[in-house]
């Protein structure tokens, strides 16, 4: 497995682990994800069609616009997978460019199977001489934590990451992940002590995250996991900024709060797109401030 296109450790020459690259995108950039899902209704909006070109041109200007000032870039790969291998030919075109800015791309595909497909997975977004590799991937650990073994080996041995779904940011998750499991504790919580246990030892904080919805208005369970805590639903979702200590607690300074719609509705203008993103990332910084 070739290590190309991941930053190297000066001193190890190991890929530099993602928890620490993106413990330092989050220090100097601000705690902010920007989620580039290319809905037919955003297209329309932006004078497009919603067709390859128009999704191409949709996505670029987001990269181009927005690639040395988010921390983090998160792009929906069913919106690109919806027009077929050209609309994936789109997506490994932004996930190079981003990254070529200096961008973090943190590929939300949300896989989860059993561990010997897995494994394809994992060498599809992990693996860094693969044309979609990319820093991190959103999985579901719903098949059984351990399933997903095969995307933690790829993760610690191309240096990039993995986030897990654990307190989804839609009412239905909870049906699943409050449920009590076997022991007393909560699904949910029993993924995110298995994201605690990935996790352990590694500084600034480890390479395994956890998704948590900006939505929840409290957690109910304990979301100290040594790792980044991804928080979508800020935005067209209702949560905002100022209900995340609520939510995160003494995890605040770990979460990294995601918005998609609200800050792709202000383009195709590139300076419009930049100052949502701006107004995202100082409400943030102002919700840390305060606690
Ligand atoms: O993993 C995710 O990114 C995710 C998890 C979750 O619990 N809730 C959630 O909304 N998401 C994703 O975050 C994005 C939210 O988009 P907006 O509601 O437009 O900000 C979508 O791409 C969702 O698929």
């Amino acid at each position: 497995m070739s290590t190309q296109g991941t930053p190297q450790d000066a001193r190890t020459g190991a890929p530099e682990p993602f928890g620490a690259r993106l413990r330092r995108a989050m220090d100097t950039r601000g705690q902010l994800c920007v989620g580039i899902d290319p809905h037919g209704s955003l297209l329309e909006g932006w004078g497009l069609a919603d067709d390859v070109p128009g999704l191409e041109r949709f996505t670029m200007t987001v990269v181009e616009a927005l690639a040395e000032q988010v921390a983090v870039f998160k792009p929906q790969s069913a919106f690109f997978e919806r027009f077929g291998s050209r609309g994936v030919a789109v997506l490994e075109r932004a996930v190079a460019a981003a990254r070529e800015a200096g961008a973090l791309v943190l590929m939300d595909a949300k896989r989860g199977d059993i561990g010997s497909t897995m494994a394809a997975y994992a060498a599809t977004y992990l693996d860094a001489s693969s044309p979609l590799f990319s820093d991190a991937v959103t999985v579901s650990p719903y098949l059984g934590f351990e399933s997903l073994r095969p995307a933690l080996d790829a993760a610690r041995i191309s240096g990039s990451g993995v986030f897990v779904l654990a307190l989804t940011s839609n009412p239905e998750g909870a049906q699943v992940q409050r449920a009590t499991a076997a022991g007393g504790r909560s699904v949910a919580q029993l993924v995110l002590d298995a994201i605690m246990v990935e996790n352990a030892g590694e500084a600034p904080f480890g390479s395994v995250g956890a998704v948590v919805g900006a939505t929840l208005r409290e957690a109910g369970a304990d979301l100290a996991v040594n790792g980044p805590l991804l928080a979508p639903g800020v935005g067209a979702q209702g949560a905002t900024p100022a209900d995340l200590p609520a939510v995160f607690g003494k995890e605040l300074r770990n979460v990294l709060p995601s918005v998609s719609r609200a800050v792709l509705r202000h383009g195709p203008d590139a300076a419009a797109l930049r100052a949502a993103a701006a107004r995202y990332a100082d409400e943030v910084r102002a919700a840390l401030a305060a606690v």
